[in-house]
């Protein structure tokens, strides 16, 4: 299902599909963010994540992220429980997507803010930026009937697409499941492991049709196994396209 992701100041939309896998470069402190080439930066991925909570305040007022003028710009400020910096309360983490709502060309809510987020998705659906709702387990596999209802609640509320990102150590035998999840759902999709099988499992899922990849910008990685941006999008692009698993027609 393409899903076009509308752009605020002329930043080319995003577009959501599983035979196009995207790749996200994601910046990890204000010292990487003030270090990128934005040219190097545009061969090295198609979309920029901004970790807010990963900025301190001087650094978020500056706004540094402008000089990627033409890279579309996804933006989190991530909840402790899943992974974010400074425990930030959701008033506080609210108060700083709705800051960047006029650069943003999309918004990263996780599913477990959906509810404390409805201010910010009002103010998003009014402005036409789209959201991924997120689902972070730094622990292991999660449930796939967690997965499902997750899924089923992002797309209920009306998010363009669904993220988890998720412990792969040894619990290998999930990966027919997870790959069923990705390349059989009607909902734009992405998956990726974390820790000991993390980039195996991000070109994997690429292949399968997971929509936004992840991998670092700098020298700063985000999660624990990232690929660095380039190298993911690299691996990515030397796997055979003919080796998709798509049990969907190729409209879908
Ligand atoms: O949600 C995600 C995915 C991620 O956790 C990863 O596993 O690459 C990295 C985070 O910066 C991002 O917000």
């Amino acid at each position: 299902m393409p899903s076009g992701l509308a752009c605020p100041m002329n930043r080319s939309p995003l577009e959501l599909h599983r035979r196009r896998p995207l790749v996200v470069g994601s910046i990890g402190s204000g010292e990487v963010l003030a270090g990128l080439d934005p040219a190097d930066v545009a061969s090295a991925c198609d979309v920029v994540e901004i970790r807010l909570d990963l900025l301190s305040a001087k650094e978020r007022q500056a706004r540094g992220w402008r000089v990627f003028e033409k890279i579309p710009l996804l933006f989190t400020a991530r909840r402790a429980s899943e992974g974010g910096a400074g425990d930030l309360s959701a008033e506080q983490r609210e108060a700083m997507l709705i800051d960047v709502i006029a650069e943003a060309a999309a918004i990263d809510i996780e599913v477990a803010s959906i509810p404390e987020m409805a201010g910010l998705r009002i103010k998003l659906h009014d402005a036409g930026v789209p959201w991924i709702a997120s689902f972070h387990d730094f622990r292991g596999v999660p449930d796939l009937a967690l997965l499902h209802a997750s899924r089923e609640n992002a797309r209920n509320s009306g998010a363009a697409a669904f993220k988890a990102a998720f412990e792969l150590g040894w619990q290998l035998d999930s990966l027919p499941a997870l790959a069923q999840f990705v390349a059989g759902s009607d909902f734009p999709t992405s998956l990726m492991g974390m820790g000991p099988f993390a980039p195996m499992s991000r070109v994997m899922f690429a292949q399968l049709g997971s929509v936004l990849n992840y991998g670092y910008l700098g020298d700063t990685p985000t999660a624990p196994g990232q690929w660095s941006a380039r190298q993911l999008r690299e691996a990515i692009a030397s796997v055979s396209c003919s080796a998709t698993y798509d049990p969907t027609p190729a409209d879908q």
